[in-house]
């Protein structure tokens, strides 16, 4: 690995952020040894912490200076007022190190969807390869697959083949089953492999978590590492990117010629050659956009930065996974894992990882609405949606609009991901609950991240709007309505003790005025904020065009979760990914690099 730090330095790709995309840009631009990369990072490599990797101690990341940069979303009136905590990685590997390591992922419509809206290249065909291109899979023992019904293809197992480790529950707890065995009870048990895109109902989830050492695969020891030594190849930690560095060329277009970042206290410069690429994660890149000069003219003239190019689009369009929950109380004598100590757990995980502290359970559904509705429900559904035509009158609503509510009254279209949990939705003093979630997967609320100051290291305003949009709290809260039916539902009846407690106290979620109280006075997020560089026609909303590239802006992309048009159904990590994976064979092909493999 070269030096850096010099104020000469020169590269000829420069990728802010070493997170979840910059370590998988690094890792596949590199392979073209004739190019050199800068990698410049705010964090630190943490990969050696235990909270970093042991799948039990990731909570003690979040909140922590250490790893977290700790953002907080503005008073948000849609849900009483509360203000919300977004935890984001500062650390080798981004937030991809700090997650809860889910591997969810979006449903072809959903996918082809970006593609409608004038994205070339980003339909579900084009871009699914890509989602067995980042990961390897290790199968599930024999037992696991039918304890669970696993419905990923062996063929699928076999063909993914990259950097990123991903792996099934070494055991299956009776809940685990039981969730599994619930949809099969509805008829809704997921039958489709989750990466052919069309999957409905409950599954087990793989996790990027390492099937032969149970640690986290992140970003930063599954793409970062293994090319850390190549001469080609330039990190630079601890350094805070304060802006690009735009130059007019002699063609009149306004160019990307490097950075200035700060580290220790001094600031350096340094030039890109070919690009400058921000991978610097959904609050991170638009901040350094409005920092840079790029964004709308009278925010940037307010804090004194001179106007470079103005797009009144950067930061806007942010939209985020919010999720709601019911917590049931369980069934007395059913604890696993309550009467073994912390101590017990890390003496077994450091002998021969085994454990709790080897996995984190992870049982999931593609929830569609319908099937939980009666046909008056349904009616009514179908109403509400009539009742609510599209929220301002640019093409981009309307065609979110359009997408979200066809999806919404489709039988075959999971509109929520649901899960199960341990921890009650509000706090308690005694007793032991099973907490069921969902997750809106599609809103129609978008909201903002701005900066407040010309100052790089001031945190930005962030506004998401939740359930500003008033389908998102009609949908959600079926969703909610939906959980109460699940909880009825066998084998998981057996778990909830008959006339036991449920949380939020006094709140009947079968009434829909209830549920919708239930929404707006304990939801939270699900930690999967996007949109703010969105990746659209610049007259839609756009920043960046198909191709990844700053509009108005040469020599500039930006390639992380920012991009994202609209939230795709699942967790988000698996689309970043794709994303960061097509991305890289977008830019090799620009600016004509070699492939290794
Ligand atoms: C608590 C939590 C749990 C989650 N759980 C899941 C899950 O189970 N499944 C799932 O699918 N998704 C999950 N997510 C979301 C998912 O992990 C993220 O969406 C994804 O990792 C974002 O990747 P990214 O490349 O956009 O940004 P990041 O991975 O955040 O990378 C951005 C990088 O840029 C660096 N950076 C930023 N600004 C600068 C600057 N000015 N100078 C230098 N460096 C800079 C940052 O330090 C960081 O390393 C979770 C998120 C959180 C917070």
């Amino acid at each position: 690995m070269g030096s850096t730090g010099d104020s000469s330095d020169e590269f000829d790709i420069i990728i802010v952020g070493a997170g979840t995309s910059g370590c998988v840009l690094v890792n596949r631009l590199s392979e073209d040894p004739n190019v050199s990369i800068l990698l410049v990072e705010a964090g630190e490599d943490q990969s050696a912490d235990e909270n970093v990797y042991t799948p039990g101690l990731c909570t003690a990341l979040l909140g922590n200076d250490q790893y977290d940069w700790r953002y907080t979303s503005e008073i948000e009136p849609g849900i009483n007022g509360r203000q919300i905590l977004h935890p984001r990685g500062k650390i080798i590997g981004g937030t991809s190190s700090i997650n809860s390591f889910a591997l969810i992922y979006p449903s072809a419509a959903g996918m082809d969807a970006w593609a409608e809206l004038g994205n070339k290249g980003w339909d579900w065909k084009s871009i699914q390869p890509y989602f067995k291109k980042f990961q390897t899979i290790y199968p599930p023992t024999p037992e696991v697959k039918k304890d669970l019904h696993v419905a990923h293809n062996d063929e699928t197992i076999a063909a993914s083949h990259g950097p990123l480790k991903a792996a099934f529950p070494p055991t299956v707890r009776p809940l685990q089953k039981a969730w599994v065995d619930t949809f099969r009870t509805l008829g809704l048990e997921n039958r489709s492999d989750p990466l052919e895109g069309h999957a409905l109902g409950g599954h087990t989830s793989t996790c990027h978590i390492s099937g032969d050492k149970y640690e986290r695969s992140h970003a930063g020891v599954a793409f970062f590492n293994p090319v850390r030594e190549r001469k080609n190849v330039h990190l630079v930690t601890g350094a805070l990117v304060r802006k690009v560095e735009l130059e007019k060329q002699q063609d009149g277009v306004l160019t990307a010629t490097g950075v200035l970042y700060s580290k220790n206290g001094a600031e350096f410069q340094v030039k890109a050659k070919k690009e400058v690429i921000l991978a610097s994660g959904v609050f991170n890149t638009p901040q350094l956009l409005e920092l840079s000069g790029i964004g709308n003219p009278e925010l940037l003239q307010k804090h004194g930065i001179e106007v470079k190019h103005a797009n009144v689009n950067v930061g806007e369009n942010l939209q985020d996974h919010i999720k709601a929950a019911i917590s049931f109380e369980e069934i007395d004598g059913y604890e696993p894992g309550a009467s073994v100590s912390s101590s017990e757990m890390r003496a077994s995980y450091e002998k021969d990882r085994t454990g709790p502290w080897t996995w984190t359970a992870h049982s999931f559904a593609y929830m569609p609405l319908p099937p939980f509705l009666d046909a008056a429900g349904k009616e009514e559904l179908s109403k509400v949606v009539e009742q609510h035509p599209p929220s301002s009158g640019s093409s981009f609503a309307k065609a979110q609009h359009d997408f979200i509510c066809k999806t919404t009254l489709s039988p075959d279209q999971g509109t929520s991901t649901a899960f199960q949990s341990r921890r009650p939705v509000v706090p308690v003093k005694e007793g032991n609950y099973i907490t069921l979630s969902c997750m809106l997967s599609y809103p129609l609320s978008t909201g903002s991240s701005h900066i407040q100051s010309s100052d790089p290291t001031t945190k930005p305003t962030i506004h998401f709007n939740y359930y500003n949009h008033p389908l998102d709290l009609e949908f959600h809260a079926r969703h909610v309505q939906s959980l109460a039916k699940l909880a009825q539902t066998q084998p998981l009846a057996s778990f909830l003790k008959p006339g036991g407690k449920t949380l939020p106290a006094n709140l009947d979620p079968t009434n829909i005025d209830d549920a919708k109280e239930i929404c707006k006075g304990f939801s939270t997020t699900n930690y999967h904020p996007c949109g703010t560089a969105a990746m659209l026609p610049e007259a839609m909303g756009g920043v960046v065009d198909e191709r990844l590239r700053v509009y108005g802006i040469g020599n500039l992309r930006v390639v992380d979760a920012s991009v994202v048009p609209i939230e795709p159904r699942g967790n988000i990590i698996t689309t970043v990914y794709a994303v960061a994976e097509k991305a890289a064979d977008l830019i090799k092909k620009d600016l004509g690099l070699k492939t290794s493999g």
